[in-house]
């Protein structure tokens, strides 16, 4: 049961959080907080208290559970808010915090009300809720300025960044770091210091010394404001945290914890903050297979892996194994590929170095783990192949015939194949349980998913294994079935071709992609066709369409931009013109072969007007067809559960985490006007090959009919 401990020992109250494993802020272990602070303060035998966290943690915060359970930010109101100030802040005895590990939202607000802190090496302090749709609600939006400052402040919120424990000295956000075995006697000499007058007791929210003047700290404010606008145009809630703030500044630390229950629960209460919550349970539970994680199996660990194809896939993903410590043999064809392979690799590192975000020395050691390859030699000592050649059958075929010759009996071996049915790419071995597709984004050192693609063949283990090697190379996993463009590829596959329909139709892209970024896409869907290349398009679409040609638009449009070598960023045009930056601007030479398009489409007549769409209308136009496609994955069995393939369009398409995902938006649009829509349509186009791109899928319809959530998944919809 999540609680609190006391322990009173030479005149000091140690009181700790006990809510295994992060030390979460549960209603219960705020309540045995507040509790035990009370009876301290009244203790004749206590002068000072100590706070701190069982189990080597200190605190992720408030318990985001509750955020689900309870509607309209989870029961936090001003009274919590009160205690932090009457009884830890200001009440007759001082407090230290004693923090390990992390002190995070909550936490760290906990932390900040203390007169003091103290922490061991490599604690990190932030205030991440912004992450999660809200903001600071206990007393972060006033005290975390009043600590560090507000300009740094207002980033480490803004950012959702925490800092770790030097530069939390540095900016006197901890008193002192000291080895975790002196912690808390460290604390408990702090704590009786001031009690005793030997050291000020300091009560940040009265504090003004670190804040900047009003004339320095509104235009910080408004510059902030203005980023966030920029960079953030659909969210509410940064804007919310920016006003608690400044009116702290203005009137107070006291007037400012008011003003900040009143915009926690204005952010609290929108869609924002529902969403993202979703995603960060959702992208937790991806790594939690039935059967598989809970089979009391123990994951053997990847310690040298052989990437096969040192092309942009393969060097992005020996880069993200090395960043890791893993071993990697790179196998190429012949020696010149074999070196442009390797000099990709130290590109990667190199760019890391150049952004700061590693030292020349570590990048020198990461790339002291690649070894080159021309055969096989060395294959008998890897845990895990990833083949990353060329897209054909044929020739991974007999790669996976030759591996299963030359790796151990145990090796893993998969394909990063984006389209090659797994089976087929195993077809000439006798191992079908050791094969499974590891579909990496590009670029793989830095996209964070990982599709695992597993068939009806796939060993627990060798599963198991592969989700303990996305862990270490920090990629979010999402166990899939064996499909056609598996859950990311083949749910947007209606994504680009209902855009080009829209082209086809008299649209143009431009407006197009200017809607589809404004619902909060990284990038339109030709902006997207550019940078991914017409002629990956092309192939890729290809495999679409023999696999769906009943519900595909073939869009003559991706082919017209390869017959005339418009392939996009690449060749410096595509449905755009680049620079040299590579900066993208509106090509007046698409004109004709959209036209050309139209024609051959024989959708629109460029003597008549276009249809009149509103904004709506086209995101509908686009997206519904996607959540359709979904609505199949989800019925094939394709991903475990639907919040799966919300984490995995959030991370492998850009879809905005801030709707929650594909699957978690179409239930806040609702089931029923989405099929309403998608049949409109089917009628327009009826007795064209159209009306089979927008027919309602059958688990699509179920929902729609029995009003049941699309995300409860296969079974909850019955399609009687
Ligand atoms: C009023 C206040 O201002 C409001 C708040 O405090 S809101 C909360 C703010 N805090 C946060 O956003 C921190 C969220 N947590 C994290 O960033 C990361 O979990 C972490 C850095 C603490 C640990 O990361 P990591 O070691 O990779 O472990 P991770 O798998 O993420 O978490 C371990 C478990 O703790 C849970 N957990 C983490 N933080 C939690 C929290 N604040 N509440 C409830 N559960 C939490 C996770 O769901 C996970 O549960 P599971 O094992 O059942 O899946």
């Amino acid at each position: 049961m999540p609680g609190t401990q006391m322990d009173v020992q030479n005149g000091v109250a140690v009181i700790s959080l006990h809510n295994p494993p992060v030390n979460a802020l549960h209603p219960s272990v705020l309540q045995g907080l507040f509790n035990h602070l009370r009876e301290a303060q009244a203790r004749p035998d206590v002068k000072a208290v100590v706070i701190t966290g069982a189990n080597g943690r200190f605190c992720a915060g408030f318990d985001i559970n509750q955020f689900v359970q309870a509607s309209g930010g989870g029961g936090i109101d001003d009274r919590i808010n009160e205690s932090f100030c009457d009884l830890i802040e200001s009440g007759p005895k001082p407090t230290v915090a004693a923090v390990q590990t992390m002190a995070l939202g909550g936490g760290c607000e906990l932390a900040l009300a203390c007169n003091a802190r103290v922490c061991t090496p490599g604690t990190s302090f932030g205030l991440p809720e912004l992450q999660l749709g809200i903001i600071p609600g206990f007393g972060g939006t006033q005290r975390l300025p009043r600590t560090v400052g507000l300009q740094k402040a207002v980033e480490m919120m803004l950012t959702s960044t925490p800092i770790k424990d030097r530069a939390a000295l540095k900016l006197g956000l901890v008193d002192a770091v000291v080895p975790a075995a002196q912690l808390l006697e460290a604390a408990k000499q702090m704590a009786l210091d001031i009690a005793a007058g030997k050291r000020a007791r300091v009560q940040t929210l009265y504090r003004t010394d670190k804040l900047e003047a009003l004339g320095e700290a509104l235009p910080i404010l408004h510059f902030a404001r203005e980023q966030t606008v920029k960079r953030a145009r659909h969210l509410t809630h940064p804007l919310l945290c920016l006003d608690a703030i400044q009116y702290g500044i203005e009137h107070g630390g006291r007037a400012g914890l008011q003003k900040e229950v009143e915009c926690f629960a204005a952010a609290a209460a929108l869609d924002t903050h529902k969403a993202l919550v979703h995603i960060f349970f959702a992208q937790r539970s991806t790594k939690k297979i039935k059967g598989v994680t809970d089979a009391g199996l123990r994951p053997r660990p990847i310690k040298r892996v052989a990437v096969l194809g040192g092309g942009l896939m393969g060097s992005g993903i020996a880069t993200a194994c090395v960043l890791a410590g893993i071993e990697v043999l790179l196998k190429e064809v012949n020696q010149k590929f074999l070196d442009a392979g390797l000099g990709r690799i130290q590109s990667n590192l190199t760019s890391r170095v150049k952004k700061g975000r590693m030292t020349e020395s570590a990048a020198k050691a990461a790339m002291s783990l690649v070894q080159g390859a021309l055969d096989y030699t060395g294959f008998g000592n890897v845990d895990m192949v990833v083949e990353a050649a060329i897209e054909d059958v044929k020739i991974k075929q007999e790669i996976f015939a030759e591996l299963e010759r030359c790796c151990r009996k145990d090796a893993i071996l998969s394909t990063n194949t984006s389209t090659i049915n797994i089976e087929l790419v195993g077809a000439k071995t006798t191992c079908p349980d050791r094969i499974l597709g590891a579909h990496f984004f590009s670029p793989a050192h830095i996209m964070p998913l990982l599709e695992i693609v597993r068939t009806n063949a796939t060993s627990k283990q060798v599963i198991l294994d592969t989700l303990e090697l996305s862990t270490k190379i920090k990629k979010t996993p999402v166990v899939v079935g064996n499909c056609t463009g598996f859950a990311v590829n083949r749910v947007f596959f209606p994504y680009t071709q209902a855009a080009c329909m829209l082209v086809d139709m008299g649209l143009d892209p431009y407006r197009i992609d200017k809607i589809v970024a404004g619902f909060g896409m990284p990038m339109g869907p030709f902006r997207l066709s550019d940078l991914v290349g017409a002629d990956v398009g092309l192939h890729v679409g290809k495999n679409i369409i023999d696999s769906f040609p009943e519900r595909s638009y073939p869009a003559r449009i991706i082919q017209l931009l390869n017959e005339h070598k418009r392939l996009g960023e690449k060749s410096g045009r595509g449905f755009y013109k680049y620079d040299a930056r590579r900066r993208a601007a509106p090509d007046a030479d698409l004109v004709p072969l959209v036209q050309q398009s139209r024609k051959d489409a024989g959708l629109y007549k460029e003597s008549s007007p276009p249809p009149k769409m509103s904004d709506q209308d086209i995101a509908e136009f686009i997206f519904f067809p996607v959540v359709n496609e979904g609505c199949r994955v989800i019925d094939e069995g394709i991903v475990e559960k639907a919040a799966d393939l919300d984490v995995a369009m959030v991370m492998g398409m850009g879809f905005p985490a801030f709707r929650g995902g594909l699957i978690f938006w179409a239930d806040l649009v609702g089931a029923d006007y989405i099929c309403k829509r998608l049949s409109g349509w089917a009628q327009q186009f009826s007795g064209s090959p159209l009306a089979g791109f927008f027919k309602p899928c059958a688990y699509l319809e179920a929902s729609a009919r029995q009003g049941t959530k699309l995300s409860a998944g296969k079974g909850a919809a019955s399609k009687l």
